[in-house]
């Protein structure tokens, strides 16, 4: 104790002057124990890692409410300072409020929003939080949308894979996620990608950007292609002028997609919509049944080609859940809707950052350029499998991509067992949010964490850093992490090789911030030039 004290007097006056009256006072009438509590919300790194434990013993531990965080009243618990006018928190600014919390409260933070929601700063305690042996892990989200899809058992079995937890969120996993994981399924989807990405260059040479318009659209049409020809063998034809009509099948695909995305967190922070049907639980509730009827149409369609046994050289993923004994037609529609919901923002928001960053990266650019000529000499040699493996750098750069723009501020967990953290007793039941993207911009955990290094990655290269393992999480973790995580790296990468084989790629707007809407969408529009390479 006698050295914490130290610790704290030595280094104290130099970080945190405004609180020294404050700390003096409270080591004077508390002796240790504000020290002890001090040190485990502010000088964490300097206290044992040791978190994992068995069994925590809750009456040598600190209470939860005692975790710091903004005040908590009656009824509202915190949700006053997401009120306008009064509270100065922006739900659709998560990473700024993360920032505040993180600066106001130091490493763990506590809101009360509803429940009791524990924000997670440090990798040490990530990896406590998700080293947990959870047999099904949980999250709590997708509440609302939980809620419609059990209120309508003619077309859906259970919530889905993203809203669904326990033995019943696992049956649907550890069915689906054979097709979507083994490397062999995924590298099977290669070639058609590619093919599409082919014909997306040609569309961008065609087509003679101007430096205003929002290159997202398109991303976000190029994805539609990609994830309806690998998981249902079906193309939209988006990019045709027909449509491109805002009431076309593709763009109300991209709308709902959207529409059941852009709600979730603001459904699972209320709960009015448990009572009655309010505008955003309708706006949820049309998404999804437009992504409903879009899924049952293409499955009509598939059953009838099997029956007709033309489906040999279908590599689809449905395909492969058509052969699924242990899944029916109504687990296979909700599989679909969460495919369309989960594949078209997170990617085509994650390949803008990337471009973002590229373009503002030229040295970068350049090395990317240099990698990839070196695999595809032609222009139009095909990308394989092979030519990804060793596409080291283009990979390195996702990777940094998402270290400073994920597409979640953070994962959610609700806790299955009690835990501890810093000293404190979190029960099980408690929702745990981890805040890797502000963890991923701190200078203690990351060189020069604001700039852009795919380097730090790359084993190998003077730059190369031992970053902490749950540090950056672009994926989740364990058992409940992204199904398609090999998918979504390969596709990125493809459009990646594909763009910069052919373009020099300038970036024309301000800096790129993010709205905060379950996925994290870029602020403002993706303002990029192609300009074709001579090669
Ligand atoms: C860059 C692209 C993507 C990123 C960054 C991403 C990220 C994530 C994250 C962070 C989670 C939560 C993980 C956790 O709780 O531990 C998740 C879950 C999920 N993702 Fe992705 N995702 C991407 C693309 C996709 C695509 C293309 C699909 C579908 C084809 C997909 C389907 C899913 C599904 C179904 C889940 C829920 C898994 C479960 O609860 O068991 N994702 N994703």
């Amino acid at each position: 104790m006698a050295q914490w004290c130290d610790t704290i007097r030595k280094r104290y006056p130099l970080t945190l002057p405004l609180f020294r009256i404050n700390m003096y006072r409270l080591l004077n009438n508390y002796k240790c124990i504000p020290c002890r509590k001090f040190i485990q919300r502010n000088y964490t790194m300097e206290v044992s890692h040791n978190v994992v434990q068995k069994e925590p013993q809750k009456e040598s531990l600190l209470h939860l409410n005692d975790i710091p965080g903004p005040k908590c009243y009656p009824v509202i618990g915190t949700l006053h300072k997401y009120l306008p006018f009064i509270g100065d928190y922006d739900a659709e600014a998560l990473d700024k409020i993360a920032w505040l919390n993180y600066r106001r409260y130091g490493c763990l933070v506590r809101e009360v929003p509803g429940v009791n929601v524990i924000h997670v700063y440090d990798p040490d305690d990530i990896e406590a939080v998700f080293r947990q042996d959870d047999r099904f892990p949980a999250r709590r989200s997708h509440l609302a949308m939980y809620h419609y899809r059990k209120n309508k058992p003619q077309v859906y079995n259970t919530g889905g894979i993203l809203s669904t937890n326990g033995p019943e969120w696992w049956r649907l996993r550890s069915t689906f996620q054979k097709n979507f994981t083994s490397p062999q399924s995924v590298k099977a989807h290669v070639e058609c990608t590619d093919d599409i990405a082919k014909e997306f260059v040609q569309w961008v040479h065609n087509r003679k950007f101007r430096c205003n318009e929002d290159f997202l659209i398109y991303l976000n049409r190029l994805n539609l292609e990609i994830i309806g020809a690998v998981a249902f063998n079906e193309r939209f034809d988006s990019f045709s002028p027909q449509e491109q009509h805002s009431k076309s099948r593709s763009s109300k695909i991209i709308q709902a997609a959207f529409g059941s995305n852009s709600g979730v967190m603001k459904l699972d922070k209320g709960f009015l919509w448990k009572f009655f049907k309010t505008p955003l639980y309708r706006k949820l509730a049309q998404s999804q049944e437009y992504l409903e009827k879009v899924s049952t149409e293409i499955l009509m369609k598939k059953m009838k080609f099997f029956e007709s046994n033309e489906s040999d050289n279908d590599k689809s993923l449905l395909s492969s859940f058509l052969q699924q004994p242990n899944i029916d037609q109504k687990d296979i529609i909700g599989m679909m809707v969460d495919i369309l919901m989960a594949a078209i923002d997170t990617t085509s928001y994650t390949t803008s950052f990337a471009l973002y960053h590229i373009a503002r990266n030229p040295e970068c650019q350049e090395k990317i350029f240099m990698e990839v000529e070196s695999l595809l000499p032609e222009k139009d040699s095909s990308i394989t499998p092979n030519v990804i493996s060793k596409a080291v750098y283009t990979r390195s750069t996702i990777k940094e991509s998402l270290r400073l723009n994920p597409v979640s501020v953070g994962i959610g967990r609700l806790l299955q067992k009690d835990i501890a953290l810093k000293g404190y007793f979190i029960p099980k039941d408690t929702v745990i949010v981890t805040q890797n993207m502000v963890s991923c911009r701190l200078p203690q955990y990351v060189r020069e964490p604001l700039l852009f290094k795919p380097e730090r990655w790359l084993r190998g290269s003077s730059e190369y850093e031992n970053i902490h393992p749950f540090l950056s999480l672009p994926f989740g973790f364990g058992p409940r992490s992204c199904i398609a995580r090999r998918l979504a790296e390969q596709n990125m990468c493809i459009i990646l090789i594909r763009l910069i084989r052919d373009f020099q790629i300038q970036w024309k707007g301000r800096e790129l911030g993010i709205r905060t809407l379950l996925i994290n969408k870029p602020d403002q529009p993706v303002t990029l030039s192609f300009v074709p390479r001579r090669l």
